[in-house]
């Protein structure tokens, strides 16, 4: 793959794409133990490349509707390879669907990790950790399963503690990942009531307990952590000002905090694995890539949130690459050289990503600009989009009651509920709580919270630095939005995949209720229709699937011409065919 004789090297890409439920993690794990089998080559490297998967999977998938195993991130895997021998790889990890830690839809659940946990942990642990009967916490109160599931989940756990120790967590950093994750859990069964002497709020009597396991586990004073909770620390002019807030704040400070802890720990996971995985490369031999693409597929539940807005965006882009590489540049080609051609249409959904992406119109946009006013909400939100995108027909306002819209999409007509877009693109993190957790005794949490994070979303891990409580200045506004975050890491995603050579792996759900052996046609035809495969057919079967340079022709196959000295130019190569009886060949 990285380069037939008489064909230069080059990097690769594999997009696998699909709807949610489709294969594509399946299709990657296979696709990464087949080239692992075909390398051959530092074995020891290849086994943790294809262990670290369960770990991944325990903290970014979940069961979903549409799938038991969903990936709620997209992940990028950078083969690199070294005169065809693996030699390292890098992961990039997308949007982390963070949300779910604090609230799943119906027949949904939370990331596999917290249930793992509960099944696979002794009873020692459990007490170590504080974790109680696992019916008793709201952020994973859903219903619990049987003992074969039960059983199963206990398994993974021992497979991610496998994973953990293979990638090389020492055990005091598992030890703490588990401590936070437990906190994470405590915290969200804090409540609110307000005080009799002066109406600001007081943790209610009932979750004091739930309180201080929260604080215990994440390594921080009770009050501390309530003080981040009901009321936000400023200073103003050298004056410490406090200011409280209301039921609802403090329980969006306390999800918030939730939210950040698990996907601070998701991030530094992927960078230990990224430290573990990275290359050991000659520094005077080239080095080539395989990148295989696993992004989330294309969603349409009953609600669709933020989330599924910037999932879908994600699958614009993809199928506007794949449009790009199968329709516009071959047939760009054929037209250059002039050869005969019935331009084959397909459909363009370039005006979506436009609706979407657009500067400084687009839907991504007037977003930040909402989200940058403090007294906007999702309602002016939703107005500006009216205002803006009347009369464009990939856009349709609200129908009914339900504050939203609706995008016409490649894949179909999707409805958003704008209730909580502000909210999630802001993604702040509550006043003081970054001084609060750097200086935790909880090593790892103070580590995380000491990281920085990239313009894409990235945690950056760096050396630790002391924060007098108060004197945090860090807030919202000076970070990027999850938007604009997101826009900027499919950027430089689409970037690394322009520059590779792309091939295409569709997957095709078979049918909505996740039964094997059974074939939903309609829902078959519908995937088939919308993702060009049709016109792909057609593409592949008129057209000329592989098209060498003159030079790179006459190289390989100059020896049929059985001559000495084969000049590398087009009159060699029609010598070539001429000499073989081969058909359907044309010179451009
Ligand atoms: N090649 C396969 N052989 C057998 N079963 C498969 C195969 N591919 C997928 N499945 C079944 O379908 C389920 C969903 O597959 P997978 O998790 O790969 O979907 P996905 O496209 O990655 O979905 P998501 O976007 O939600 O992450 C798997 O858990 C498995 O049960």
């Amino acid at each position: 793959m990285l380069g037939r004789r008489g064909a230069r090297p080059q990097s690769q890409c594999i997009v696998i794409s699909g709807e949610s439920g489709a294969g594509k993690t399946e299709s990657t794990k296979l696709l990464l133990q087949h080239i692992m089998n075909l390398c051959k080559g530092n074995s020891q490297l290849e086994q943790q490349i294809l262990q670290v998967n369960p770990l991944l999977e325990a903290f970014g998938n979940a069961q979903t509707v549409m799938n038991d195993n969903s990936s709620r991130f997209g992940k990028y895997i950078q083969l690199r390879f070294q005169n065809n021998t693996v030699r390292g790889a890098k992961l990039s990890e997308y949007l982390l669907e963070k949300s779910r830690v604090v609230q799943q839809d119906t027949g949904e659940r939370n990331f596999h990790i917290f249930y793992y946990m509960f099944a696979g942990l002794s009873s020692e642990q459990k007490e170590m950790y504080g974790l109680l009967d696992p019916s008793l916490y709201r952020y994973i109160s859903k219903w619990f399963g049987t003992e074969d599931v039960a059983q199963h989940w206990k398994q993974k756990y021992q497979e991610v503690c496998n994973a953990l120790d293979m990638v090389g967590f020492q055990e005091q950093e598992q030890v703490d990942m588990q401590a936070i994750l437990a906190g994470v859990l405590s915290l969200g069964n804090v409540t609110f009531e307000p005080q009799e002497s002066d109406g600001s709020l007081k943790v209610s009597e009932s979750s004091r307990g739930w309180l201080k396991a929260a604080a215990g586990q994440f390594g921080v004073q009770e009050d501390e952590l309530l003080k981040c909770l009901v009321c936000t620390m400023s200073v103003t002019r050298g004056e410490q000002i406090q200011r409280f807030h209301t039921q609802q704040q403090a329980e969006d400070a306390r999800d918030s905090i939730a939210k950040v802890a698990y996907g601070r720990v998701f991030g530094w996971i992927v960078c230990k694995i990224n430290e573990l995985l990275a290359e050991n490369v000659d520094p005077e031999v080239e080095l080539r890539e395989i990148g295989i693409l696993d992004i989330f597929g294309f969603e349409n539940f009953a609600v669709n949130r933020f989330e599924q807005l910037c999932i879908n965006l994600a699958n614009e882009q993809l199928q506007h690459f794949f449009n790009h590489h199968i329709f516009q540049m071959e047939q760009d080609a054929y037209r250059t050289e002039e050869l005969p051609w019935e331009t084959i249409t397909f459909s363009n959904n370039e005006p979506v990503l436009n609706l979407l992406l657009s500067k400084p119109l687009g839907l991504l946009s007037l977003l930040d600009e909402q989200s940058a006013f403090p007294q906007a909400t999702d309602k002016t939100f939703v107005d500006k989009l009216n205002s803006s995108f009347k009369g464009n027909v990939y856009f349709q306002p609200g129908r009914g009651r339900v504050l939203g819209f609706s995008i016409i999409h490649y894949a179909g007509k999707v409805q958003y509920t704008a209730g909580g877009f502000l909210e999630k693109n802001r993604d702040t993190l509550p006043a003081n709580v970054r001084g609060l957790f750097i200086n935790s005794v909880t090593p790892l949490l103070s580590l995380l919270f000491t990281a920085t994070i990239s313009r894409t979303g990235t945690l950056m891990p760096h050396m630790k630095t002391k924060i007098v409580p108060g004197a945090d200045k860090f807030n919202s506004t000076r970070k990027q939005s999850a938007g604009a975050q997101f826009r900027h890491s499919l950027m430089v995603l689409m970037e690394r995949m322009y520059s590779a050579n792309p091939h295409f792996v569709r997957c095709i759900k078979p049918n909505s209720q996740k039964q094997p052996g059974v074939v939903d046609s309609q829902m078959l035809l519908q995937q088939l229709r919308y993702n060009g495969l049709l016109e792909t057919i057609r593409i592949r079967r008129d057209g000329f699937s592989w098209r060498p340079s003159f030079e790179e022709f006459a190289e390989r196959y100059g020896i049929l011409l059985v001559k000495p000295d084969v000049s590398l130019t087009k009159g060699s190569c029609l010598e070539i065919l001429q000499n073989t009886d081969l058909t359907g060949w044309i010179c451009g």
